[in-house]
C-alpha cells in the first residue's frame, strides 16, 4: 500500500521550530565555497534573495557571483497564489513588499535563472528542503528544471530526514556557515 503524504501540520510544526532555531543563529556567515565559485561563468544569471526574518545572508555568494561576471536577480512575488518571477538586480534600491520582503520594482527586466539560491527554513542531507510553505520555490523549480538549485542555511537548520511530498524537487547543493553539502 502506498505511503500517504505527510499531513501539512507535520511540515508546519517543523517550520515553527526551525524558524526559532534559525533566529538563534543570527550573525553567522555563509562563505562562498570553492565548489560554488567553480560553477560560475560570465553571463550566467544567478537568482539570489534579500534576507528577512533571520534568514542566512547570501551576500558572500552574491559577491562571488558578481566577481565572476554573472548577473544577479531577485525573486518577485505578489501573493501566495501567484507564481513568483525573477527580475534582474543591478544592486539598486528595493521597496517594501508582501510578507515583510524587500523587492525590486516590477519594472525591472524579467530573467531566466541558471542558478537559484534558495533561503531555507530547514534541510536534510538528501537535499530535501523546507521553505515558507507557499510553494513559490517549488513552482520555480518545476518551471526551471535546468537551473542549479542551491539552498542557503545555517548548519543548525539541518534535520535528520524531512517529510517529502510528491512535488518536492531536491536541492543540488546546500551552502551553510560550516559546510558545503552535496547530496549523494
Ligand atoms: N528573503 C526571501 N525572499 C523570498 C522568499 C523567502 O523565503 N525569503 N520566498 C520564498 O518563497 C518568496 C516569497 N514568498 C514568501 C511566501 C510566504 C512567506 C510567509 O508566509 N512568511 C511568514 C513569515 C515567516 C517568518 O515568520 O519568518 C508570514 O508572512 O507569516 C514569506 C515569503 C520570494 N522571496
Ligand atoms: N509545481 C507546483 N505547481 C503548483 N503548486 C505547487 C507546485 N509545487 C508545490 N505546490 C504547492 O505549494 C505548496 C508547497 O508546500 P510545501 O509545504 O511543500 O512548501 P515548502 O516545502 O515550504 O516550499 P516553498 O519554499 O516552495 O514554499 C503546496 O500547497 C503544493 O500543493
Amino acid at each position: 500500500m502506498a505511503v500517504p503524504p505527510p499531513a501539512p501540520s507535520v511540515k508546519n510544526d517543523l517550520r515553527r521550530s526551525l524558524r526559532a532555531v534559525r533566529r538563534g543563529a543570527a550573525g553567522r556567515i555563509v562563505p562562498a565555497a570553492q565548489a560554488f565559485i567553480d560553477r560560475l561563468r560570465p553571463g550566467l544569471t544567478v537568482a539570489s534573495y534579500h534576507p528577512v526574518g533571520g534568514e542566512a545572508d547570501p551576500q558572500l555568494l552574491n559577491a562571488a557571483t558578481q566577481a565572476a561576471g554573472c548577473r544577479l536577480a531577485l525573486p518577485y512575488v505578489i501573493d501566495r497564489a501567484t507564481p513568483m518571477i525573477f527580475l534582474a538586480w543591478d544592486g539598486g534600491t528595493l521597496l517594501p513588499g508582501p510578507f515583510g520582503l524587500q523587492q525590486l520594482s516590477p519594472d525591472a527586466p524579467g530573467v531566466t535563472p541558471d542558478i537559484i539560491l534558495t533561503p531555507l527554513v530547514g534541510f536534510d542531507r538528501a537535499g530535501n528542503r523546507l521553505g515558507q510553505g507557499a510553494g513559490h520555490y517549488d513552482r520555480a523549480f518545476a518551471e526551471y528544471p535546468q537551473a542549479w538549485r542551491v539552498g542557503v542555511a545555517f548548519s543548525i537548520q539541518e534535520v535528520a530526514q524531512l517529510p517529502c511530498d510528491p512535488w518536492d524537487v531536491p536541492l543540488n547543493a546546500i551552502a551553510t556557515d560550516t559546510e558545503w553539502i552535496t547530496p549523494a
